[in-house]
């Protein structure tokens, strides 16, 4: 058996009844049980969620970004706004794999063979009434008031209006209490249900915590037939019944932060000298209950000599500027400086790599998510900040986007 090759597991008797969400739910709970690292994802339009586990913590440690190239380890990349100690950057082995469309069977990767006996006595075993998800290290971060975050807001345009940037995202936590009888796994599936054009998740990892969010920001894709694609997703508004994706009009603010974000993309590509690039947009997007602005970015892979595009393009764009600002630098100086929480894996990427298929690749800026922790959930906001932003409606805008995830902590 070859290292990429895959061993197919079948279901044992026991689990003959079970349908393919309750063999997702018995998995995660045997990695639980063990100790090991796992995520489970829901791509955009797909029907059914898969999921994955790593053998073990230290095999999911990574210092680059994932290679996005067909021969490439295939994994989970689970990467902070910013790498440290606390928040490592990490890539998730696909040492078992388990995709609910295809439920009969458990795939193990051949690296991960001496896990086979272990695998097959949780298969068998009675899946428990409650899952016990990893919890990080850290304490939990400042949660802003009102009064500090339109603070915040305001510094953020005095540093506009003294061309320190021209364009910077600041962001705020906030904690809510988890409801009584919390299940992250059910939470998981009602997001995928709520928002079925998002990039729905639940990371678990043992000493960084758990994350659930749903997203709607590619950060880079490789697709089947051989296309990278990207976007520049900025501006939001709430959609109302006046409000409509064919209705909306976008304040000149609004178009000038997308824009910068378009912009920055366009110099990535320039960077790497690559000029044969398809532009869409900008056109209004349904996020939830946002619309935003949109730009999509399109590359032929086989009509350009760049086989490593995917690979260069997101170790450019992250932090791209629909999280970061523009100038970059500049922008992640005001906010390492001013923001006064860590953002640890807020508006960092995650998404699977060679997983699908070798050469398929879909990597999510992590927006719109939750932290979970012992009774609550820290939730996280951002709001790209121009020369005319009103520190009162940013905060409105954050508390707006709040809602996104925070909808399966009251159902
Ligand atoms: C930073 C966030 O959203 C980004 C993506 C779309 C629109 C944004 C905005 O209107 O500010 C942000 O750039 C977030 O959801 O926390």
């Amino acid at each position: 058996m070859s290292a990429t090759e895959l061993r197919q597991l079948r279901w044992p008797a026991p689990a003959a009844g079970l349908d393919a969400r309750a063999r997702l739910r018995h998995l995660a709970a045997g990695a639980l049980r063990t100790g090991r690292p796992l995520a489970l994802w829901r791509e955009p339009g797909a029907e059914h969620p898969r999921l994955l586990v790593a053998r073990a913590l230290e095999a999911a440690f990574t210092g680059l970004p994932p290679a996005l190239e067909a021969q490439a380890p295939a994994g989970f990349a689970f990467f902070p706004f910013r790498d440290s100690d606390h928040n490592p950057a990490l890539f998730l082995p696909a040492d078992v794999r388990f995709d609910a469309a295809e439920p009969d069977a458990v795939a193990v990767a051949a690296v991960a063979n001496d896990l086979v006996p272990a695998l097959a006595a949780w298969l068998a075993a009675p899946t428990p009434e409650s899952l016990t998800w990893h919890h990080g290290a850290q304490p939990a971060p400042h949660a802003a008031s009102e009064a500090e975050y339109t603070e915040l807001v305001s510094n953020g345009v005095a540093a506009i209006e003294a061309r320190e940037v021209v364009k910077v995202v600041t962001s705020r936590a906030a904690r809510r209490p988890l409801p009584a009888g919390f299940d992250a796994f059910g939470a998981f599936l009602a997001l995928t249900q709520k928002y079925p054009r998002a990039f729905v998740s639940l990371v678990s990892v043992p000493g960084v915590g758990t994350w659930l969010g749903a997203t709607p920001e590619v950060l880079a894709e490789v697709t089947a037939d051989g296309t990278f694609h990207t976007m520049a997703l900025a501006a939001t508004q709430p959609i109302t019944a006046e409000v409509t994706p064919r209705t909306a009009i976008w304040r000149q603010k609004e178009i000038e932060e997308q824009a910068l974000v378009a912009r920055y993309i366009v110099s990535c590509f320039k960077q790497l000298r690559l000029r044969e690039y398809h532009e869409t947009g900008p056109r209004t997007v349904i996020a939830g209950q946002l619309l935003h602005l949109r730009t999509d970015f399109e590359v032929n892979l086989k009509h350009v000599p760049f086989p490593n595009l995917g690979t260069d393009m997101l170790r450019l764009l992250h932090p791209t500027s629909a999280v970061g600002g523009m100038p970059k630098q500049a922008a992640l100086e005001f906010i390492q400086q001013h923001e006064g929480y860590d953002r640890a894996y807020y508006s960092g990427f995650l998404g699977p790599v060679n997983v699908a298929a070798p050469g398929v690749a879909r990597l999510y800026v992590n927006l719109r998510c939750l932290q979970l922790r012992q009774g609550e959930a820290i939730l996280y906001a951002g709001t790209g900040l121009t020369g005319d932003s009103d520190p009162a409606r940013e905060w409105q805008e954050t508390e707006l986007k709040l809602q996104t995830v925070a909808a399966v902590l009251h159902e």
